[in-house]
């Protein structure tokens, strides 16, 4: 296999910042686009993103652009930008043309809205092009400075997902391998919807008890839906799978938890949450798989209470 050195991410926030940091500390640099402005030069000038990552200093290796023609040379692409922009880069991506050989790192958690998809059937309709996905219990921040981490990597190229591990594997970070990319798009979809209930069921004065049922229902739910979509119930145990649904729905760290706390506090105002100034990605989520699954059948109790409160 051809040797992946070039990275590019797709996405100045916290995340794929943090990515880039990983990554440069790997291969020594990293190029992010991002179309703000002032994100490109303090990158480039000062090495912080302060607006995503407060003061953390970033390896000098990371360089940023505005321009997302710069990532068209790249080896690998790493797609870093919220669920709804996923679509939008997509398309841009194209209009740019790539190499067929260029190599896609999905880091997005969520699912496609027109139509209703997989983020992996996408992928399949638009390009050629390898692609794999990037996945796990991770908060950027951590990432970001290099504290330990685990991360699941998946695709259908199995070779191409053992060869990225083993590059990014380290002391630092534990990085497992799986086939199944449908069970962890759906745990990284289903995670961000428990994680809102969560922040309910604590601003409705439930306790511990009640969250580790939660954590318990939802992981129920990631299994009925992944297997009535030909997920491996084996994957259930990944970082990507049950790491994921655990930490987000345990911290206050997390944005949908937090939001889903405000959520009730705000009387689960339509307002409160069309204004809400940060990245919830499970509201959005909770209305999205409520209808893609509609056609199923399929008995899902948590995900639906939060469905029922954001449409
Ligand atoms: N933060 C985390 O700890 C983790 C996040 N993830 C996932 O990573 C994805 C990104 O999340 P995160 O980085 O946290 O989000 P942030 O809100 O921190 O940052 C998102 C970034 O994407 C940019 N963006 C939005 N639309 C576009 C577009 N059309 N083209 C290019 N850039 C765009 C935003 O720009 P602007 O500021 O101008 O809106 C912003 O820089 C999500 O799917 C999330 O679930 C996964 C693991 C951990
Ligand atoms: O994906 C994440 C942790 O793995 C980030 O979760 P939040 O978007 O809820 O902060």
């Amino acid at each position: 296999m051809k040797k992946l050195k070039n990275f590019a991410v797709i996405g100045g926030g916290s995340w794929g910042t943090a990515l880039a940091c990983l990554v440069a500390r790997v291969y020594g640099s990293a190029l992010i686009y991002t179309p703000e402005v002032n994100i490109v030069d303090e990158i480039n000038n000062h090495h912080k993103n302060s607006k995503y990552l407060d003061d953390t200093a970033l390896p000098s290796g990371i360089t940023a652009t505005v321009s997302l023609l710069d990532v068209a040379s790249y080896d690998v692409i790493i797609l870093a930008v919220p669920s709804q922009a996923f679509e939008i880069v997509i398309q841009e991506l194209k209009q740019i043309g790539l190499s067929s050989k260029t190599v896609f790192l999905i880091a997005t958690k969520g699912m496609c809205q027109e139509p209703l998809q997989l983020f992996s059937t996408k992928m399949e309709q638009e390009f050629d092009n390898p692609y794999v996905f990037i996945s796990g219990p991770n908060f950027a921040k951590e990432v970001a400075v290099g504290n330990f981490a685990s991360i699941t990597i998946t695709s259908k190229d199995q070779p191409l997902a053992r060869y990225i591990a083993d590059e990014l594997s380290s002391e630092q970070l534990d990085v497992s391998v799986s086939t199944d990319i449908i069970t962890v798009q759906i745990a990284g979809i289903v995670k961000n919807i428990i994680a809102i209930k969560s922040g309910i069921l604590m601003a409705q004065g439930y306790g511990e008890n009640a969250r580790a049922w939660l954590v318990s229902k939802g992981l129920e739910e990631i299994a009925i839906i992944s297997k009535a979509l030909g997920g491996n119930q084996e994957s259930l145990t990944l970082p990507a799978v049950i790491g994921d649904l655990v930490l987000t729905s345990y911290s206050t760290t997390s944005r949908n938890t937090k939001f889903g706390y405000e959520f009730h506090q705000n009387n689960y105002s339509k307002e409160f949450l069309a204004n809400y100034p940060v990245l919830v990605e499970g509201a959005s989520a909770a209305k999205l798989l409520h209808s893609f699954v509609s056609n199923y059948n399929l008995d899902l109790p948590m995900t639906s209470s939060v469905a029922k409160l954001v449409i």
